[in-house]
This record gives C-alpha cells, structure tokens and sequence, in this order.
C-alpha cells in the first residue's frame, strides 16, 4: 500500500486537561473522499481541529505527506496544501464575499482573480453577489464562502467540518453535490458529518467515531451493511 496524504496513528487530544479524542488512528490515501460520522459531540470537529492544530495534543503522531505535522502551527499547515473549513464558517463578517475570496489567496500561486473565478463557477450564487457584506448571507451562501475561502489557496487536502449543519434538505444535497465535484477535479477530501445520509453517496471511505474513539473503519458498502450504520440512524 502506498503512503497516506494524511495519517492520525494513536493520537489522544483535547482541550488542555480534558480529554475528547482516545488513541484514534485513520488514513486519508490522496484523491480520496473519507467521511468521519458520529453523534453529537463524539468529538468531530475536536478531530478536524486537531489535524489543523487547533487542540491540546496529548499523545500520537499526525503525518501530512512525508512531514510530522504534530506540533506544526496552523499557517504551516495550510501553506502545506491542507484547507480547513470550520462548522462556524469563519468567514470575515464585515468584508464582502470577494474581500473575503481575496483573503484567502493571499498564500496561493498563481493569479487571484482567475482563481476567484473558478471558485465562482463552482459557486454561481457567490458570483451574483460579489459586494455584499458575509454577514449578511445566507447560511448556505455563507458556508459556500467559507469553501470558497479554504478552496483559494488551492489545497491538495480539504477538511470540511459538517457541510449539513443548519441547512435544509435541498441545500444539503446541492452543497454535497459541490463538494463531488471538488472532490472529482483533484483535491482530496476529508469531512466530518453527524447527517450518515448526506454522506454516502459521495464518500469512499467511512470511519464512525463515539465518544472520541473510532469503532468502525471501511468502505461505504462495508459500512452501509453494518451495525454501526444502523445505530446511526442509517
Ligand atoms: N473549546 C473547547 N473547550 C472545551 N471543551 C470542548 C471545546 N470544544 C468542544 N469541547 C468538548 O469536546 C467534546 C467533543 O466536542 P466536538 O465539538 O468535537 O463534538 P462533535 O462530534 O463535533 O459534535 P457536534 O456534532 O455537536 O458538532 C464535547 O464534550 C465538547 O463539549
């Protein structure tokens, strides 16, 4: 088997004293679509976090590419080809949706304004409203900006952490049908989600986690036949 892109190998982390993930390990190969679902405050977004160096690492070895990234800080992390998008969206409030694309190319190669546009051929709702302020947007407009944003720099990993969370049904489903294509013209993806529905038309891989330990690690027909899908709500 060839190396990962990313790899966790028995990694315990939390937030200082508090302990939320236990001796969790996981591969993403390049050019693949991992999905980690779980229940309400398994500790998702505390294992995207901690990829991103977000959280206090207590034990275990994170490896993007052929570096340790363990105890690389976040900028380093990001010039190295990962982009995260938050579940808060982390957008600029007061800047508008091209002040905030602009802002998240300042670290990439190449011609800003040509990658702005490809950002919104993907996002044709962004394109119609290059002026107007982040805080103002939608929820599904603003967390289409803040995949924008992680998307400027051209990263060769993207973590995405719930792309469901507050959008209705429909949105869901064309927000997933973005990340598809993301997915499909190059980047590899690794996204953490409680909707298991959302999630397995597009995934290849599928890792469950509770209570900050991952139980079941396989394919998404592995998973769709298993207990753990079941228990999720699948
Ligand atoms: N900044 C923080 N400081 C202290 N504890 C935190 C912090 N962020 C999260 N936690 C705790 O860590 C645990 C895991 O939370 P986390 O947000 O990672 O779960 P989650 O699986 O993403 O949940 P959800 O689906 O509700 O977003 C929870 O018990 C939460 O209260």
């Amino acid at each position: 088997m060839s190396d990962p892109l990313l790899s966790l190998s028995a990694v315990t982390a939390g937030y200082g004293d508090l302990y939320v993930l236990e001796d969790v390990s996981l591969r993403v190969d390049e050019g693949n679509f991992v999905a980690i679902v779980g229940p309400n405050g398994a500790g998702k977004s505390t294992l995207l976090r901690t990829i991103v160096g977000g959280t206090t690492l207590h034990d275990g070895t994170i490896r993007y590419g052929n570096d340790d990234i363990s105890r690389t800080p976040r900028h380093e992390i990001v010039d190295a080809g990962v982009g995260y998008v938050p579940q808060d969206d982390a957008v600029f409030p007061d800047l508008t949706v091209r002040e905030n694309l602009r802002m998240g190319g300042y670290t990439g190669d190449g011609d800003v304004d040509a990658r702005i546009g490809e950002i919104y051929d993907l996002f044709p709702r962004l394109e119609e409203r290059p002026d107007q302020a982040a805080k103002t947007l939608s929820g599904g407009e603003s967390r289409m900006l803040a995949i924008g944003r992680a998307l400027m720099p051209g990263p060769d990993l993207l973590l995405i952490d719930e792309p469901s969370t507050g959008l209705a049904p429909q949105i869901v489903d064309r927000m997933f049908e973005r990340i598809d294509k993301i997915h499909t013209e190059g980047t590899t993806v690794l996204l953490v989600e409680q909707d298991v529905s959302a999630v397995v038309d597009s995934s290849e891989r599928v890792y469950t986690l509770q209570n900050g330990e991952i139980g079941f690690e396989g394919s998404v027909e592995e998973f769709q036949a298993s207990d753990d899908a079941e228990s999720l709500g699948w």
